[in-house]
Formats: C-alpha cells, structure tokens, sequence
C-alpha cells in the first residue's frame, strides 16, 4: 500500500486552504459571475434544480462541474467482456501511461474490487463515487457489477455507485439498478439514425446471434431509448455519452441532443474521438481522425441550448482513481492491498463537512463579483479564453511546470464559463529540468487561448509563452478559479476601456 496518506493538512498544503488560512488570502479586485449563460448540470448549484437532484449531483464529480474540483472517483474493472463492437473500442491494447476509456492494467473479480475500494477509500478521504465503466461493458455480466456494488454498499454506504453503459442489455436490469440504489446511469449514444449507427458498431450481440450493419444498428437504438426511458420513469439520473466522429456524426449530434433531452436526460457528454493506428481500433487503422478543441468548442457551443452539457470529463480509463484530471491507479494496484481492510469514514466525513464551508465561500465570491462583470456586458466586452493550472480545491494552486493538462475558461462581461480540459503529452518540469521539448505540444494545447493563470511559472516558458502572444499571470494566492479570471478580465477590460476613452 502507498505511503501517501492524505490527512485533511495535507490537503491544505497541497492548496486547497483551511478556513483559517482562507480568510488570509485577499479578496479579489473583481469578480466572477460562475456560468450565468447557458447554466449547465455541471456547473448549476442548489437553486437551479429540486433539493432531491442537487443531493444526487453535489458530490458527484462527474454530474456537477463544481464537485470535480473537490471529489475524486475510482473504477473498478470487473467488467471485461461487450456485447457489441465499435469501430473506436480496442480493449486488448493497455498502457500504464496512457488515460483512455477502455484502457485496464489488471482486471478483478468482485471480491479484489471490494477490498480494493475499502482501501482507497481510507487512503483517499475525496472520494465519493465508485463506478463500473467497462473495460468492457458493465452490464454484459451484470452478476459481477451488482456483486460488486453489494458488497462495496455493505462497507460504505456513503459512496455513490454509477455504471456505464451501451445500453443494449440495459432493459433487462432496470429494475435491479433501482434494487442496487445506482442513482447515476450513462448510456453511450452516438446517434438516433440507424444508418449512422452502422458505420459506428459493425456488429452486435443480440439473442444468441451476431447481428450486423442496419439490422444491429436498429436493435441496438432501439434499446438503448428503451433503457433511457426506463431509467427516466425510475427517477434514475442519465448521462448521454456521445463520442464525435468528424464526417460521421458530428452534425446528427445536435438531434442527438434534442431527443435525449425531450426523453429527459440529465446531461450530455460529448466526448472527442481518440484515435491512432497504435490503439489497433477501425477507425485508427483506416485514419479516422477526431475532432480539433476548436471543432469540439464550435459543437458544444451550438448545444448551448440543448440538455446540459458536462464539458469536464477527463475520458478516464476503466481503472482510474482520483480527482478527474489525476490517475492514481498505479498507486492502488492489487499487489499493495492488504488482505484485510477495515473501514474508517472519519476522513472522508471531515473532508466532507471542509468541502462545504469551501463551497460557501466560493459562491460568496461569485455573487460578490457578477455585477462586475455585467458593467462589462453593458459595454460589449469580447470573450477571452484563459488557460489556468490547478492541483483540485477550485484554485488556481499549481505550478505551470507541474501539470498534465490545462484548464480552461471563457470569460465576458457575462461571466465566466469552463469550457474543458485539454492534456498534455508530458509535464514542463521533470525533477528540476525543463522539458523544453515539450513546449511545441504546449502551445498547442494552448491554441485560441489568450493568457494563462498560474500559481507560478519559471522564466523560460513564460518567454516562449509570451512570444507567442499568451499574456501570463502569475497569482501566489492560491485563489478561487473563477474570481481570478473576473479579476484578470476585468483589469484588462478596464487599460482597453480607458484606451478607447482617452483615444
Ligand atoms: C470503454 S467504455 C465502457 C462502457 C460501455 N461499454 C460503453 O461503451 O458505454 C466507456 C466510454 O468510453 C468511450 N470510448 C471508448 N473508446 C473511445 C475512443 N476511442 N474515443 C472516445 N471515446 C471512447 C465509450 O464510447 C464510452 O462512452
Ligand atoms: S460498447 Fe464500450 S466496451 Fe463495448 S466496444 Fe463499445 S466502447 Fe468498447
Ligand atoms: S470518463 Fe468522464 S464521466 Fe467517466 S469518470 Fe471520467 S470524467 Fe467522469
């Protein structure tokens, strides 16, 4: 088992600040206005929906964009088997490095999931939601799903279960789903048209027989509606899974998303395609590509109108464990569990009760700053996309060097909005030396972004940052994300404001 055990200090040092230590750190200079446009699940609070949702979604850091920065959640890989193909699914490739749907380093029984859960969540007090998510699909062998959950339901009853599915044996478990207390359901559905649909699954398992093209499509369509609307009627909460597949899908996804949400789904995910011919999938070896951050952001954007939008999924492997954004599942793999754990929820209730006074405070800090912002709409103020770097808390608290993706905002007079996370390759600093290869990859990630904001950043990629037009601001207060970019936003609205009126 890991040394590492994070205690409620840790955490502090880690950025996410005590209450104590909060009240040290200045009020910003403007303001935030978190998602006032288009409010979507994953960013809407206790006053956008009924008081039996938000208690579904509050600590769920994949059903509210808010509980990602504070909740970790962890697969378990018992389910290895599917029983349909999709052109984009290889599940015999594995690389520990690598973060990608389907991706296992070791598969469990139900029993080594248990134990291994009891574990993590003694060493892990964020965490919140264990889920089924493949690497094949959870309910091909719903035995070992529900088996799993049974037993982890005995040990910790606080933990939200949520499994993911493509839906075609879906119909057949409703019920049980509801007998298992799973409260959270995705179904992957990447089109309502058939003939879509067989140039995405070549074939499915359906009766005891393989069916192919049209004929599998339809049947595979037509259960997945019936599991949707079976979910629905049982109060069960549904994400809609949507890979984008440029020239396939990618502009049936806006009837996608008009029917999901007439069913009424709770969120859609549109998730980009990833593909190489490595992965040894279809689409890989035949030069499908996905789809560019801007062609995702310009899709998203058009279903600004639609079901609410999680813009936040990381696209985690089908063992990963840890905020979204982080894999520590090389940490808990099963030869550093003990045979016998025995379950302690004092750091995950302390943890939770921090957690709420942080969330307090945040949105004090977001009605304080919206009426900022909004002078600025008054006056036509032009979107900005900011990249900043964070360690989890909601905050601005790591350095440029040290992160694996980015986080990404926009922001105008409106307010400020998450847009998503783009990875990188590799991190800038490795051990004290500058990964200075890696830049190119960086300032591709950074691509449409206008400044950066960051807990702190050596002189080197500042320069190669700047020189490419990427204003930087480094903020050593570990402050709340959304008031450090109306604080940033508003600064430079205001030299442009001032420049227009002495011009
Ligand atoms: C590995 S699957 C497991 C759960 C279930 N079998 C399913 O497909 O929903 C989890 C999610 O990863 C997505 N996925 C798998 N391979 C992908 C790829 N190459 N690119 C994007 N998404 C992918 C699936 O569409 C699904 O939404
Ligand atoms: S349904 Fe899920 S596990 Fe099965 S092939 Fe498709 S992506 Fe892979
Ligand atoms: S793949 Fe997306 S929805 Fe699933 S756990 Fe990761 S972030 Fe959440």
């Amino acid at each position: 088992m890991s040394e590492q055990v994070i205690s409620l200090d840790s955490i502090s040092r880690l950025g996410v600040l005590s209450a104590a230590s909060r009240d040290q750190v200045p009020p910003p200079a403007a303001a935030e206005g978190c998602a006032s446009q288009g409010r979507c699940g994953a960013s809407a609070g206790p006053d956008d929906m009924p008081a039996e949702v938000w208690e579904k979604v509050k600590n769920h850091p994949c059903y509210s964009e808010e509980a990602h920065h504070f909740f970790a959640r962890m697969h378990v890989a018992v389910a290895p088997a599917c029983n349909i193909q999709c052109n984009y699914c290889n599940r015999k490739y594995d690389c520990a490095n690598e973060s990608r749907p389907g991706v296992v380093s070791e598969r469990l029984t139900p029993e080594q999931a248990a134990r291994k859960v009891a574990a993590v969540a003694n060493e892990l007090p964020q965490l919140s939601v264990l889920g089924v998510a493949g690497p094949g699909d959870s309910l091909f062998d719903a035995r070992k799903t529900f088996e799993t959950f049974a037993r982890v339901g005995a040990m910790l009853p606080d933990l939200k279960f949520c499994i993911s599915t493509n839906g075609l044996a879906l119909p057949d478990h409703l019920d049980e789903l509801t007998r298992h207390a799973i409260d959270h359901v995705t179904i992957t559905l990447n089109c309502v048209d058939p003939e879509i649909g067989a140039r995405i699954y070549p074939w499915i398992y359906f009766k005891g027989r393989r069916w192919t093209g049209v004929d599998g499509a339809k049947i595979l369509l037509e259960r997945q509606m019936e599991g949707l609307e079976g979910l629905i009627a049982r109060k069960i909460l549904v994400k809609i899974n949507s890979v984008m597949i440029p020239g396939i899908n990618d502009h049936h996804l806006p009837e996608v998303n008009r029917v999901i949400r007439e069913k009424g789904a709770f969120l859609h995910n549109v998730m980009p395609l990833i593909s190489a011919p490595e992965h040894g999938t279809h689409f890989g070896l035949t030069g499908q590509r996905g789809p560019t951050p801007a062609e995702l952001k310009d899709l998203q954007d058009r279903l600004g109108g639609g079901a609410n939008l999680m813009k936040h999924c990381r696209q985690c492997r089908a063992d990963a464990i840890g905020l979204l954004g982080e894999d520590r599942g090389q940490e808990f793999t099963m030869d550093k569990i003990p045979e016998t754990v025995v379950v302690d929820p004092s750091r995950r209730e302390a943890y939770r009760a921090f957690v709420e006074e942080e969330r307090a405070d945040r949105r004090a800090a977001a009605v304080q700053t919206e009426s900022a912002l909004a002078r600025d709409a008054a006056v036509g103020t032009p979107a900005r996309l900011v990249a900043i770097t964070t360690k989890g808390g909601g905050r601005i608290n790591a350095h440029f060097g040290k992160v694996t993706e980015f986080q990404i905002y926009e922001v105008d007079g409106a307010g400020v909005r998450f847009v998503g996370a783009r990875r990188l390759p590799d991190k800038y600093c490795l051990g004290g030396f500058d990964n200075a290869p890696v830049m190119p990859a960086i300032l591709d990630a950074l691509e449409g972004v206008d400044a950066v904001l960051t807990a702190k950043i050596g002189p080197g990629p500042r320069g190669r940052l700047e020189a490419a037009g990427i204003e930087v601001y480094e903020d050593r207060t570990l402050e709340y994300i959304e008031p450090a970019i109306g604080s940033w936003y508003a600064g430079r609205m205001g030299a442009a404001l001032s420049e227009r009126s002495s011009a």
